[in-house]
């Protein structure tokens, strides 16, 4: 399980002049927190420290992001975590978090934190989330990191719409009025935080057309590297406002 610790954002500098001044940082802080450290709550017994590592999956409604996220989880050993399911699953709970009909970037968020913090995994797909820069402002506020990468699955609106009207799974949102207007949501809001992230070097664009089979082996050679990045300490979260995690 991860834990939260203190939050080392007055010992980082703020400052991302230059990438090579980034890269530093990032060796940097990876050596310093890849060192075995002091566990209060384990009375001060040594603990490895991990970061968590996450990658924003994005794309149009229908566009394959859950086909392709239970694809990565299989062989990558990721950890799968669909907004819209958590919401869904809210709702269906009848908690306090699934009653309104507009669902705070706030509630989004910590939905997602409680995911991430009881997880005994540190590789996170957080899939369909953010949908807009009010969302992404939130997650980067309350977790106090960036994605490390991005997810972006292009595909045409014909084939997304294509996609949904035949999906079989017994959402009141596959439609054809509703896949309309969650279209027209994806290109005003959703399409600027992929900008925002593009304009950052973060985002991985895959061509979504194709079969699932065919799609994923765009998305192979990507995990395969980051992956092999993370295993040789190269691949850390941002640092801005970073809170530490650790294991139990
Ligand atoms: N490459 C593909 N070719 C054809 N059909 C696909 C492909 N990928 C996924 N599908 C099918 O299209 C439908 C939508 O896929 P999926 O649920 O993965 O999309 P999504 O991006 O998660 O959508 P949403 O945003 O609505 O949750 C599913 O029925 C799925 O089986
Ligand atoms: O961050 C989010 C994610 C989703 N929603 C709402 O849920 C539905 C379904 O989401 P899918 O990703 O297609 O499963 C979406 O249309 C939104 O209404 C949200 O509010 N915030
Ligand atoms: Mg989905």
């Amino acid at each position: 399980m991860w834990r939260r610790a203190a939050s080392l954002s007055p010992l980082l500098s703020p400052s991302k002049s230059s990438l090579l001044h980034q890269g530093l940082c990032r060796l940097t802080f990876w050596g310093a927190f890849t060192t075995d450290i002091m566990h209060p709550a384990k009375g001060g017994i040594a603990s490895k420290e991990k970061l968590p590592f996450i990658t924003f999956v994005l794309g149009g409604p229908g566009s394959g992001k859950g086909t392709q996220c239970a694809k990565i989880v299989e062989t990558f050993g990721y950890i799968h975590l669909s907004a819209g399911d958590l919401l869904r699953k809210e709702i269906a709970s009848n908690s306090e978090n699934g009653k309104g009909k507009i669902v705070p970037s706030g509630i989004t968020v910590k939905l997602i934190q409680k995911e991430i913090e009881s997880s005994d995994n540190y590789k996170f797909l957080i899939d369909g989330f953010p949908r807009c820069e009010e969302n992404r402002i939130a997650f980067e506020q309350i977790i106090g990191m960036e994605p490390n990468n991005v997810l972006f699955f292009d595909c045409p609106e014909d084939e997304m719409v294509k996609r949904v009207l035949s999906r079989n799974e017994g959402r009141v949102d596959d439609n054809i009025d509703t896949i309309k207007k969650r279209l027209k949501v994806f290109s005003a809001l959703n399409l600027p935080v992929i900008k925002h992230y593009t304009e950052k070097g973060k985002v991985y664009k895959v061509n979504a057309v194709g079969s699932a089979d065919e799609v994923f082996e765009q998305v192979r050679p990507i995990f395969t590297e980051v992956c092999n990045r993370i295993s040789a300490g190269f691949e850390v979260c941002d640092y801005n406002n970073f809170k530490r995690f650790w294991m139990d």
